[in-house]
């Protein structure tokens, strides 16, 4: 698995004055689950993207398990974006082999059995509802069992069963294999359901305002003594965090 350890004093994109992140730091230990919250355009697609190395970072910026970047030795990571980006004209099986060639067919049912989609492998991905295609990304992820695995608002605009289910298999999964994980999301319930902690980031320029750990045993459900009673205390004691519109809708609307 892999530990990270970031800290970028300043991101900015080539083509802008504006800075996306400043001054922000903080580690992630090999097998913990960490989610990113904060509002539209603090930056959290940029950070993943450059933890990922699809986004340049700078010498010192980035390490995995103390190497930077340049220096790291190979290591398996799993992105799960905010949209599943299949390929429409290949089938599910065909998708899952673009990231791993030599994968059987009895592999490619066990992963499908695991996420609910026996018996889908030749069917093509267009003819999959939104959320069968998530499934299919979330079982192209944990394919290749993964040290890393990012996952950018992964669940968001499915319907809130769907969601669910999809919450529950990424936790099974996670519990299984122990990927080091880095989340993204707007839903506070959704980081505090899932998360080993969870980091805040301010308004852009993005940093980390707050970093809590969730000490609540699992599951966690939303509605549980427990998880009411962590999320209140947390919002009471930091209610700065509610700064921000898209963080306040959030909030709100919880
Ligand atoms: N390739 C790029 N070139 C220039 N600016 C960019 C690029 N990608 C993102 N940005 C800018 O960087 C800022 C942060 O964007 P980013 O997508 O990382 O934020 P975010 O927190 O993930 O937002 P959201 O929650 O809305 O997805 C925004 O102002 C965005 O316009």
């Amino acid at each position: 698995m892999v530990s990270l350890d970031i800290s970028i004093q300043s991101k900015v994109y080539p083509n802008s004055l504006e800075r996306v992140l400043e001054g922000l730091d903080f580690s992630v230990s090999k097998g913990e689950f960490v989610a990113l919250v904060g509002p539209s355009g603090a930056g959290k697609s940029t950070l993943l993207n450059m933890i990922a190395g699809l986004e340049k970072s700078d010498p010192g910026e980035v390490f995995y398990n103390g190497h930077s970047m340049e220096d790291r030795p190979p290591c398996k990571i799993g992105y799960i974006f905010q949209q599943p980006r299949l390929m429409p004209w290949l089938t599910v099986a065909e998708n899952l082999r673009l990231v791993m060639p030599k994968v059987s067919d009895t592999q490619i049912e066990a992963i499908l059995g695991r996420v609910g989609l026996s018996g889908k492998s030749a069917s093509y991905s267009k003819q999959l509802s939104g959320g069968m295609q998530r499934r299919v990304s979330i079982a192209r992820a944990f394919l290749t069992q993964p040290e890393l695995l990012l996952l950018d608002e992964p669940f968001v605009s499915l319907d809130a069963p769907n969601a669910q289910r999809l919450r529950d298999l990424l936790l099974e999964l996670w519990q299984e294999h122990k990927p080091t994980v880095v989340f993204v999301t707007h839903d506070l319930n959704e980081a505090i359901q899932l998360a080993d902690r969870v980091l805040f980031l301010s308004s852009a320029p993005g940093k980390v305002v707050l970093d809590k750990v969730v000490d609540i045993q699992r599951p966690r459900l939303s509605e549980g003594s427990a998880f009411l009673q962590w999320k209140a205390q947390m919002l009471s004691e930091h209610s700065g965090l509610l700064e921000g519109d898209r963080q306040q809708d959030c909030y709100d609307a919880e």
